[in-house]
């Protein structure tokens, strides 16, 4: 496919960010017999307040659903966290086709996409702060499988068609993503990186176990989005995923037995 820059094409990141080749990187291959359970790992809680919802937006490589983290309204804490972390975006990345997509695999499996609600510790001042601590940011990542369509995703959904092109943005309140998790709240823990430049390795990954399932035509609307900019030839939006990256001697944790 078309070199449409060095983003798109991971293997060239490390030639603008070294970093790439460091040792703690993201996403991983989760092998989940190597994971072990540890009893000391707290549940995740999870509170989202939907009027903290403030704008959706085409990055280029993804779309972000941005919050108001003014306050400590929309949080996660628990899990491997200490403190508080505060809700600043969620976004995915998905296929162009079923069968790929994820950015985490587990033993070696794909999914057809993964959400990830990014999160940063209120230690410090600023998301931007923390993106250069190693605790940082808190991602929890769950994974999209085809299937039923999730109904808390309609919202998000519907408003794509305002987004098509990079740098389009509308308005997007009143939304709880609470419906866009599974039942169970079930997870892996590692350290690791952002899966995209700047790659830094800030964050605190939680993988939940439990996929979500959305529709064909959900998946297909999140493929109708583009790449480039209105009026450059267009290049759908598709596998804008990081392939899993060297695990290093980490060790994943599960909050399960
Ligand atoms: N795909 S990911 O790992 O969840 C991911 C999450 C957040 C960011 C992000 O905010 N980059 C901007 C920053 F923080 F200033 F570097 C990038 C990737
Ligand atoms: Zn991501």
């Amino acid at each position: 496919d078309p070199q449409w820059g060095v983003l798109k094409c991971p293997s060239t990141w490390h030639h603008a960010f070294p970093i790439a080749l460091e040792h703690h990187q993201s996403p991983i291959n989760i092998t989940t017999s190597h994971a072990k359970h540890d009893p000391h790992l707290k549940s995740l809680t999870i509170k989202y307040d939907p009027s903290t919802a403030q704008r959706i937006l085409n990055n280029g490589h993804s779309f972000n659903v941005e919050f108001d983290d003014s306050e400590d309204k929309s949080v996660l804490s628990g899990g491997a966290l200490h403190g508080t972390y505060r809700l600043k975006q969620f976004h995915f990345h998905w296929g162009s086709c079923d069968g790929h997509g994820s950015e985490h695999t587990v033993d070696g499996n794909k999914f057809e996409g993964e959400l990830h609600l990014v999160h940063w510790n209120t230690k410090y001042r600023s998301m931007g702060e923390a993106a250069k601590h190693c605790d940082g940011l808190a991602v929890v990542g769950v994974f999209l499988k085809v299937g039923n369509a999730t109904p808390g995703l309609e919202k998000v959904v519907e408003a794509l068609k305002l987004i098509p092109n990079q740098g389009q943005e509308a308005p997007f309140n009143d939304f709880d993503p609470t419906g866009l998790l599974p039942n169970s709240l079930d997870f892996w823990t590692y350290t690791g990186s952002l899966t995209t430049p700047p790659l830094l390795q800030c964050v605190i990954w939680n993988v939940l176990r439990q996929p979500i399932t959305l529709s064909n035509e959900q998946l297909s609307k999140f493929r109708s989005l583009y790449f480039n900019v209105e009026g450059e030839t267009p290049c759908c939006m598709v596998n804008n995923y990081r392939p899993p990256q060297p695990l290093h001697g980490r060790h994943v944790r599960a909050s399960f037995v």
